[in-house]
């Protein structure tokens, strides 16, 4: 029996449901890339093809499914069919098993562990006397079947012997890197998309045959699955279909903060206890403190190519970064002018233009131009490559001849211009900026990554709404700015110090890539 997923182009990808029920099957992707979308697909068509599985669900993001479709949800709290802490969960799933029956297994509001292993147990003890087609789906599989720490046995032994006993697994996890390689590797349908990290990315280089066949997968869209093994004819890249029922995954939505209520009077005087509230929104790091210090080492320097590195890690912590999302709207067009608008991010502390949808990466931004004033950003932002004389300064910018030399000072002062005598000793201004300014509507959008509450106080940011405004005003004088927050992006400090000094690092903490910001 086949069951259609998804596309690629116009093609419909099916995979064997034999294969899916009673094999082994790893989803990996990291987080925001359609795991949980993927997995509901194929639950729903399971369902429809009334075949039976239980789905661990670590963070109750499935309970739409029982919208559309007759099964059980045994998990703790509202719309749960069974309670799991007084369910005889034996029972439940011996009738589960001969019924053909899907079952949720919400662990998100419990302690999951000791829950999970006791289910693990009992399906295979069952399924070792029955023998019936199901399938066991586990989310989040880096938390039950760790690399390093101790696992559930139970699982593993699952993925070694389950076949015989007509008992499936699927596993899914958002850092294959972290996964027990031994269940990895007994995976013989994979279906992976997108990855970034480096250890994520060696992790699956087991199911490709090529280098360059696991770098496309930090091309993929958020969706898009490599198909590939037992599960599928042949490596597919394709794209998860439509839904049945509502995505419950869903990534909340920043929306601006409605206005302040009048208030009550302070929350002591009503004897309410003060909660701690976040101080902004953070992106969700995915990189461990252990792995970026594994990372860090190769980064050590060495004095001679064969000896070990002289350098020491002296120091790794998580910090934050601050970015700014900025909307400017403008008016601009080449041939007919019209208003424009122009998102981007900036970062908090030099000025750097950052791109964050593959981890960070720096453009050079408006670090030139920080702490100058409108008049002086508008006139080295317009300078010839060659110079331009003191009157064509006066000329171009529509300045007075008193600011504009006011202005040329502090911008010879900031060595971010030089004086040049050509012939008969005509001066002319020559910029000196590290690098180009970028235009308006070369600037893009960020997009939008997964999100928490920052944790701790927020770190400073040198670039203010107010500085900006100068800078911008200064490059495109009908520049407004009409958006702008602030959101936080983990990066690892390491510290490195050997006899030649200290040094230290920044490691982009979703992806693990050495990320270099100007000195700030
Ligand atoms: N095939 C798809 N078609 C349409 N939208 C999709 C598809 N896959 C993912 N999305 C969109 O991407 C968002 C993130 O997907 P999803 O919740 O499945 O990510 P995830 O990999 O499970 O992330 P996490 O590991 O953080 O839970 C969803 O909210 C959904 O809007």
């Amino acid at each position: 029996m086949d069951l259609v997923i998804g596309k690629a182009g116009d093609r419909e990808i099916a995979v064997d449901a034999q294969e899916l029920v009673t094999g082994r099957t790893c989803i990996i992707a990291q987080s925001g890339a359609g795991k949980s979308w993927g997995i509901a697909v194929l639950c729903e068509r399971l369902l429809q093809a009334r075949v039976g599985f239980c789905l661990i669900d670590t963070e109750g993001e499935y309970s739409s499914l029982k919208d559309r479709f007759s099964l059980v949800r045994v998990g703790s709290g509202d719309g749960c069919d069974a309670d799991i802490g007084r369910t005889n969960i034996r029972e439940l799933m011996q009738d589960a098993i001969c019924s053909r029956t899907a079952v949720i297994f919400d662990v998100s509001e419990i302690d999951m562990r000791e829950k999970v292993a006791t289910l693990a147990d009992i399906l295979y003890d069952l399924e070792s006397r029955l023998r019936q087609p199901y399938l066991l789906i586990v989310e989040e599989a880096d938390k039950f079947i760790p690399q390093s720490g101790e696992s559930i046995k139970k699982i593993e032994e699952i993925s070694r012997r389950g076949r015989k006993r007509g008992l499936g697994l699927l596993v899914a996890t958002q850092r294959p890197s972290l996964v027990a390689k031994n269940v990895l590797s007994q995976c013989n349908s994979q279906i992976i998309g997108k990855l970034s990290i480096e250890n994520d990315l060696k992790a699956v280089g087991l199911f490709f045959s090529s280098r360059q066949e696991v770098g496309e997968l930090a091309e993929l869209e958020p969706g898009e699955f490599f198909v590939m093994g037992g599960l599928s004819r042949e490596k597919v890249r394709m794209r998860f279909g439509a839904r049945v029922t509502a995505h419950r995954g869903l990534t909340p939505r920043l929306v601006p903060a409605p206005p302040a209520e009048p208030c009550a009077g302070p929350r002591e005087e009503r004897g309410e206890p003060e909660a701690p509230r976040a101080a902004g929104d953070a992106v969700v790091p995915v990189l461990l403190r252990e792995e970026a210090l594994d990372l860090a080492k190769t980064k050590r320097k060495r004095r001679f190519l064969f000896l070990e590195p002289d350098e020491r890690i002296v120091s790794g912590e998580r910090v934050y970064r601050p970015l700014h999302r900025v909307e400017v709207r403008y008016i601009g067009g080449l041939i007919r002018k019209a208003t424009k608008t122009a998102s981007f991010v900036l970062d908090g502390c030099t000025g750097c233009v950052v791109e964050i949808d593959r981890g960070l990466k720096v453009r050079p931004g408006f670090s030139d131009l920080l702490g100058l004033d409108e008049a002086a950003v508008k006139i080295v932002s317009g300078l010839a490559n060659g110079g331009s004389t003191m009157t064509e300064i006066e000329a171009d910018t529509h300045l007075a001849s008193g600011v504009v030399k006011k202005a040329i000072k502090s911008l010879v002062e900031a060595k971010l211009i030089t004086e040049v005598k050509t012939v008969g000793d005509t001066v002319v201004y020559v910029p000196l900026l590290a690098a180009e300014i970028p235009g308006l509507h070369t600037l893009r959008r960020g997009t939008d990554l997964p999100m928490e509450p920052l944790r701790g106080p927020p770190p400073e940011a040198k670039v203010t709404e107010s500085s900006l405004r100068t800078i911008l005003k200064g490059i495109e004088p009908t520049a407004e700015i009409v958006g702008f927050d602030t959101i936080y992006y983990p990066v690892y400090l390491v510290r490195f110090a050997s006899e030649r000094g200290e040094r230290s690092i920044l490691l982009d903490g979703c992806t693990g890539k050495e990320v270099s910001f100007p000195i700030s």
